[in-house]
């Protein structure tokens, strides 16, 4: 079924996690979409009707309107017609991430670590949940060369040159409010940065090197200089990451959450060929980040919703077998 205007579906209650939000629910309430905080895809005209502790029912309208509900509409092709469950990931998600911006006081989360980490594919998703906008440092330093690719600042300009710039990207940055931003892996190496990453909130996606060095070759190295030509293979790819990692991982720890993949990893029973996926890793970033804002410091151990997130793997290795 594929998701089209007029088209009504039902939702449980709670998949939702909009008994959460300020907003009481009434017959034909009306809910803002940020207050909702629905996926990707925004479908502006968007109405949700609803009968206290009765399933919801979703309506998309012809009329688009700004500011109405959104939501994700990938659940909705893979369910039966009139009917679609959320997973309870996507409900945490949207829990956490109301939560979580609720406590985090509009501050910027910056996200360092390697070249490869996921520091752009988790931040996206990230910002979704929060109610965020996403925003990449290379991005803005693009930006402020004129339209140069960092490959390109890095062959004509020299790395000081891109490194000046870069630290111009992060004042500019963390002059602004309500962002993910995913920084460049060299972007913990110059301490002045730390002042300007420190206004807002620093997670370190901590990524074994083997992982990396895998990522990156299979995407080719093209677009980042650091690693040599296009099509550097996996063991010098391996061997420089090694070398950069030593350099820098003094700094990465400085940051004040640390996502551990291996200890994720390792609680979600993964193994190599079932990594955790990005939506597992976002949600655990969530749960540092949370745990941070209300104790002022790292988690212990990981404070995994370990159940939650096993759940979330074995159904989604059921429904791919
Ligand atoms: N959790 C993940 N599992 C598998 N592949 C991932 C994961 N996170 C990122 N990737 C892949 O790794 C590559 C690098 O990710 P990217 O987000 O660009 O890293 P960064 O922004 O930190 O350099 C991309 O091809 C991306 O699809
Ligand atoms: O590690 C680094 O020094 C760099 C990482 C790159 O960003 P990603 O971490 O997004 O690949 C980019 O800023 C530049 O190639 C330098």
């Amino acid at each position: 079924m594929a998701m089209q205007v007029g088209h009504s579906v039902t939702l449980p209650r709670t998949s939702y996690g909009v008994s959460n939000s300020n907003h009481a629910l009434k017959d034909t309430s009306m809910l803002s979409w940020k207050s909702v905080r629905r996926g990707k895809q925004i479908f502006p005209g968007v109405s949700l009707k609803s009968s206290s502790g009765r399933p919801l029912s979703l309506q998309i309208s012809d009329q688009p309107k700004t500011g109405w509900a959104a939501f994700k509409v990938y659940n909705l092709e893979k369910e039966t017609p009139g009917s679609v469950s959320l997973s309870e990931f996507e409900a945490r998600l949207t829990d956490l991430g109301q939560e979580v911006a609720r406590l985090n006081n509009n501050k910027n989360i910056f996200l360092v670590g390697m070249m490869g980490c996921g520091k752009s594919t988790v931040g996206k998703i990230l910002a979704d949940a929060l109610g965020y906008k996403y925003r990449d440092s290379d991005d803005e330093i693009e930006k402020i060369e004129g339209g140069l690719a960092v490959k390109e600042i890095f062959r004509l300009k020299g790395e000081t040159q891109f490194r000046k710039t870069e630290s111009d990207a992060l004042r500019k940055l963390c002059e602004k409010k309500d962002l993910v931003v995913a920084t460049g892996g060299g972007a913990v190496i110059y301490d002045a940065n730390w002042e300007y990453l420190g206004n807002g909130i620093t997670v370190w996606l901590d990524v074994p090197v083997k992982v990396l060095a895998k990522r990156v070759t299979a995407v080719g190295t093209g677009s980042r200089p650091l690693l040599g030509d296009g099509c550097a293979d996996f063991e010098s790819v391996l061997l420089k990451l090694s070398t950069l990692m030593k350099e820098r991982k003094a700094q990465y720890s400085k940051a004040h959450c640390r996502l551990c993949f291996e200890e994720l990893a390792k609680s979600l029973q993964s193994t190599e060929e079932h990594e955790p996926t990005v939506e597992a890793i976002v949600v655990q970033i969530l749960e540092e980040i949370r745990h941070y804002l209300l104790h002022g410091k790292r988690t212990p151990a990981p404070e995994l919703s370990t159940n939650l997130a096993r759940d979330i793997e074995e159904n989604r290795a059921a429904s791919a077998a």
